[in-house]
C-alpha cells in the first residue's frame, strides 16, 4: 500500500493538505483572506443566496486564497534563491503579488454582482 499507486496519492494529499494549514497558521494574508471567507459564507447564509450565487462564491475565495497561496510559496522561492536585494527578484514578486490583485478584483466584482441586489432590497 505503502508505495502503491494509491498510496502515494493518499501521502501526496497529507502533504497538501499540510501546505494548507501552514498557510492558514502563518501567513498574515491568508488569514485576513480565511475570515473574509468566513464571513461571506455567513452573508451567503444570512442572505439565502442561490446555488448558482453559491457557486461563484466558492469559486471566488477558492481563487483568490490559491493565488495568495502560490504568491507566497513564489516569494519564498524568490527569497531562497537570492536572499539579496535584486531588481528581478523584485519584478518577481510583483509579479506573482499581480496575479493575487486580480483575482482579488474579479472576486470583489462577484461579491458585488450577488451582494448589491440583497442589500438594495433590505
Ligand atoms: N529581494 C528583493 N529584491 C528587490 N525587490 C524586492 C525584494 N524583496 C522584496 N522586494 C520588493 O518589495 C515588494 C514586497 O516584497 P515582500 O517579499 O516583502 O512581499 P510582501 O507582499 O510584503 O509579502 P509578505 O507580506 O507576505 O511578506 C516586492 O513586490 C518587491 O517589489
Amino acid at each position: 500500500m505503502k508505495d502503491s499507486f494509491l498510496g502515494k496519492r493518499i501521502r501526496g494529499g497529507g502533504y497538501a493538505l499540510k501546505g494548507a494549514l501552514l498557510l492558514i497558521r502563518n501567513e498574515p494574508s491568508i488569514q485576513v483572506q480565511f475570515a473574509i471567507a468566513i464571513v461571506v459564507t455567513v452573508a451567503g447564509f444570512y442572505f439565502d443566496i442561490t446555488k448558482t450565487e453559491w457557486m461563484f462564491q466558492c469559486i471566488a475565495v477558492g481563487m483568490v486564497m490559491s493565488a495568495e497561496g502560490l504568491n507566497t510559496a513564489i516569494e519564498a522561492i524568490a527569497d531562497f534563491v537570492h536572499p539579496d536585494f535584486h531588481q528581478k527578484i523584485g519584478h518577481i514578486k510583483d509579479v506573482a503579488a499581480g496575479a493575487v490583485c486580480i483575482a482579488a478584483f474579479v472576486a470583489i466584482i462577484i461579491g458585488c454582482i450577488i451582494y448589491i441586489p440583497y442589500l438594495q432590497a433590505l
